[in-house]
């Protein structure tokens, strides 16, 4: 099992205290459930690493983990920052009350909507990400409200991180930032220090997400503090603000838990090699920020659904069908990624039979898990998905006109529902009929 769970005298799966079968029927299925303990404890363990080896830095949560009013009230709460990269990231997590000097704004397009609103209410980092983006906010930073803009600088570090091939985004062929190599980003950046109305921070890069090792982030550590100096000395000019982005992996399976740095080995090691690069070539610390998003959320996060129909095709394959599908959790479809599966209502059921467990949209794709082994699955049984904290709830869509489920939080056996399941009037809300 991933996460804290355990199993309670009816053999039911019990999660922050509560009966997750009880739950289903409280709440209704399909249902992300959220540990919130959990949630906490991996925001602490980025704090307190930081705050145990390095003088200066901010973690950012990347809200695209996983966003609503109250995930930003909790992260606010546990003083982190928040990255986001839309206009209504922004807006969600400024009506939750979140400081907007805390918040970095990112976008390879922000529209000019989403400039103006942030130009508007104000932003705690601006990351240009193209030498466009920098020509549009030399006229529209004029007015900034709060006096100069202060800006990071999206470069692209030409590393490869060994993911899939989707989330990896510090390549230099990449729709993200500004390449480090032919000196294009040098000469954006040296373009900013000649406006006023820019504050130049520092650097930002982000070299991918689910990533299984530390060597890729300590190559990009490098790169990035080598691109510092040489701007120092052409320029004269400190850059005193590293962010590295996001990215730390996170295990999905069981058999996974060995595989990847755990938050405290990530923050020493890029700790570790920002402060003995820094010494070796006298240059001073800078600020770290960090922008962790799946290592936060995903494991704390689990998808509580009810069988329906269950076919056996003799000899074949046994399907499993859930009342959701690609709709709450399209990452099997889009990456072919892994997930594993439990029943809920029966954790002592010792039988075993290999099965496919498959979604209600109208797509053979539609599959959640390929096969697993799991006690003999019944209708009416409540299955949970393990480990979609990240990229679910935020990825979710309507298809087939499926109404997307609610959140719940739970913690010390007691259960708050923070985003309410869509309803059928949710689905026509936004239509208009002509001549109305
Ligand atoms: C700019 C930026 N920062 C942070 C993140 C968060 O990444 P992860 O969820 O892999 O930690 C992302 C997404 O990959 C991103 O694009
Ligand atoms: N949506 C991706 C992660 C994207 C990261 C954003 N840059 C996933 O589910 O793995």
């Amino acid at each position: 099992m991933l996460g804290k769970k355990e199993i309670n005298e009816h053999g039911h799966l019990v999660i922050g205290g509560c009966d997750v079968v009880q739950l289903a029927q409280e709440f209704g299925t399909p249902l992300y459930l959220f540990d919130e303990t959990l949630l906490r404890e991996n925001m602490r363990f980025y704090r307190q690493s930081f705050e145990r080896l390095y003088p200066d830095y901010a973690v950012a949560y990347a809200s695209k983990a996983f966003i609503c009013s109250a995930m930003c009230r909790m992260v606010a709460e546990e003083g982190l920052f928040l990255d986001v990269v839309s206009g209504g990231e922004y807006y969600i997590a400024r009506s939750s009350g979140f400081p907007a000097d805390r918040i970095i704004f990112h976008g390879n397009n922000k529209t000019a909507q989403e400039r103006e609103l942030v130009l508007r209410e104000g932003i705690g980092r601006w990351v240009v990400d193209s030498e466009a983006e920098l020509e549009v906010l030399i006229e529209e930073a004029k007015n900034y409200r709060n006096g100069k803009l202060p800006l990071l600088f999206r470069l692209t570090p030409g590393i490869d991180p060994h993911t899939h091939q989707y989330i990896t985004t510090g390549k230099i062929d990449s729709k993200f930032g500004l390449p480090i190599v032919g000196g294009v980003a040098r000469e954006v950046m040296k373009k900013a220090l000649a406006f006023p109305q820019f504050e130049l921070r520092g650097v930002h890069c982000h070299i991918g997400s689910q990533i299984d090792s530390l060597e890729p982030f300590l190559k990009a550590c490098e790169v990035m503090l080598e691109f510092m100096f040489q701007f120092w000395k052409e320029t004269d000019f400190l850059l005193e603000e590293l962010d590295l982005g996001g990215g730390l992996g996170v295990p999905y399976l069981d058999e996974q838990k060995d595989q990847f740095p755990s938050i405290s080995e990530y923050v020493e090691a890029i700790t570790g090699k920002v402060r003995a690069w820094c010494e070796e070539h006298s240059f001073p610390l800078p600020r770290l920020i960090v922008e962790p998003g799946r290592s936060i959320v995903n494991t704390a996060g689990n998808t509580v659904y009810r069988v329906g129909t269950v076919k056996e095709i003799p000899g074949i394959k046994k399907y499993v069908a859930v009342d959701g599908g690609m709709t709450d959790n399209p990452r099997p479809v889009l990456y072919g990624a892994r997930y594993q599966a439990l029943v809920a209502n029966r954790m002592h059921d010792r039988s075993r039979e290999r099965v496919s467990v498959v979604g209600k949209c109208c797509e053979s794709g539609d599959v959640i898990i390929p096969e697993i082994e799991l006690p003999r699955v019944l209708p009416g049984d409540i299955l949970v998905v393990e480990g979609t904290g990240a990229y679910n709830h935020t990825m979710a869509s309507n298809y087939n006109m499926i109404p997307r489920p609610g959140v719940v939080f739970v913690k010390d056996g007691k259960a708050k529902l923070v985003v309410r399941p869509e309803s059928l009037s949710d689905l026509i809300r936004r239509d208009v009929l002509p001549g109305d």
